[in-house]
């Protein structure tokens, strides 16, 4: 144990949804047992913390560095932009003790480990050891892709992969998770009368239903910029720009969240972190669809030989205990491979598994996480339990 008794663990963003998600984790894991914990507010320091807090039972300004300086651990869901503004104010301060944060923008810092310790404990390990005190976790869709195939990674097999993502509305945050269901309100009623009536003809409610969505106000919009109800949005985060010589070797229209595909994947791996120059490639297209939460992603494997899918199957099953490998039938496939069956769970299931037409060493499997848990809370929670146990 590092600590002597409790530490003082400073807990800000616990309200907000990655937050809500990490405070019922740790609440389930026994964590608050084991730490002594103060919370923090943006926006209501002073008022009452929540029911886990012991000696302190206001919240503390959030931006208040002397308050901050004070704990042993910090824990944050609060956002990128409250990293940019606290963490280098904090770290001038002279504060030196464990950073532990959800948002970006720490990630690609040298001195800052991407956290996923099924997959690279080592890594972490390693960073421990030499001192590193900035603990990161990466992006929901690669995290919860490198719960479900890390297995090929480790064993060395894999010469490149694509990733087609299916993001769901929550990536974007509460705010996006109102708007998709305040679009299928609104698309609903405009044709429930229709939808009603058996002998109403189809092309009409497509006709009304398409008429809708191209005439959604600003207000069902404002958070996708487009409609997403009954459709998709094939781009995700910032555009890096063709030509943006200026990040890294992203010189290929590509957008941010596809960019950390290779680049975080490669990171957590200690492999290096480039794109496209990176040990191992890994680029594809980022889609946000319709559904509600958990990511789901389409992957295909370029093998470095020809593996047996049962020895596929048999390494991504034997990986880690919240992985599960779904056989590659329509009936298993329905019923265990949908965000529906995964949301709320913490198990990653590997399905569609089987080899492509292009050769034996290609390889194609269809997998799925929540993006709250493993892509977003859990990382969290086990990297402080490592910090406790060190
Ligand atoms: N959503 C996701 O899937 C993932 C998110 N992340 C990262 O985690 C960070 C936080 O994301 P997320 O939890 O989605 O952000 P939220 O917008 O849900 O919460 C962030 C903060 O917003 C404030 N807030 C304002 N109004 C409300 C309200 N009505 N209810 C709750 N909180 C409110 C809270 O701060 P306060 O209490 O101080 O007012 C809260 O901590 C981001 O950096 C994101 O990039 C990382 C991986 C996945
Ligand atoms: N970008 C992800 C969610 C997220 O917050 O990712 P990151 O932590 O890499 O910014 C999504 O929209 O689905």
């Amino acid at each position: 144990m590092a600590y002597a008794s409790q530490p003082l663990v400073g807990l800000v963003g616990w309200r907000g949804m990655v937050g809500s998600v990490l405070m019922d984790r740790m609440q389930a894991e026994g964590d608050f047992g084991l730490i002594e914990p103060m919370f923090f507010s943006t926006s209501n320091a002073g008022g009452k913390a929540p029911a886990m807090a012991k000696n302190e039972t206001a919240l503390k300004d959030a931006y208040d560095i002397e308050s901050l300086k004070k704990c042993d651990i910090v824990i944050t869901a609060q956002g990128g932009d409250y990293t940019t503004e606290v963490f280098p104010k904090l770290r001038a301060a002279g504060w030196n003790g464990h950073w532990i944060d959800a948002a970006s923008t720490l990630r690609m810092k040298d001195d800052a480990i991407i956290i996923l310790d099924p997959v690279n404990l080592p890594v972490i390990q390693n960073a421990l050891n030499k001192g590193g005190k900035n603990w990161i976790g990466g992006n929901c869709t690669v995290s919860c892709m490198l719960m479900g195939v890390g297995a090929l990674y480790k064993a060395g097999l894999v010469e490149w992969m694509t990733s087609m993502t299916y993001q769901a509305a929550s990536g974007g945050g509460a705010q996006h998770m109102r708007e998709l269901l305040t679009q299928f309100g609104t698309i609903n009623s405009e044709v429930k009368a229709l939808l009603d009536d058996p002998k109403s003809a189809i092309l009409e409610i497509d006709r009304k239903v398409l008429h809708k969505q191209q005439n959604l106000s600003a207000a069902e919009t404002a958070n996708f910029g487009a409609p997403l109800g009954g459709s998709l949005i094939p781009w995700i985060d910032k555009d890096l720009g063709i030509g943006a010589a200026s990040h890294d070797d992203a010189d290929w229209g590509v957008s941010k969240e596809e960019w950390k595909g290779g680049a975080e994947t490669n990171k957590i791996l200690g492999q290096g972190a480039g794109f496209g120059t990176a040990a191992t490639p890994v680029d594809g297209f980022c889609v946000r669809v319709g559904a509600m939460r958990c990511h789901s992603q389409a992957l295909t494997f370029k093998l470095k030989k020809n593996v047996p899918v049962a020895d596929i199957e048999a390494l991504i099953a034997a990986d880690n205990a919240w992985v599960k490998v779904v056989p590659n039938t329509r009936e298993a496939t329905v019923k265990d491979l949908t965000p529906v069956t995964v949301t709320g769970t913490m198990n990653i299931p590997v399905g569609r598994i089987r080899k492509l037409a292009m050769g034996p060493e290609y390889v194609g499997a269809f997998t799925i996480g929540d993006q709250l848990l493993w892509g977003a809370a859990e990382p969290l929670r086990r990297m402080l339990r490592i910090l406790l146990d060190a």
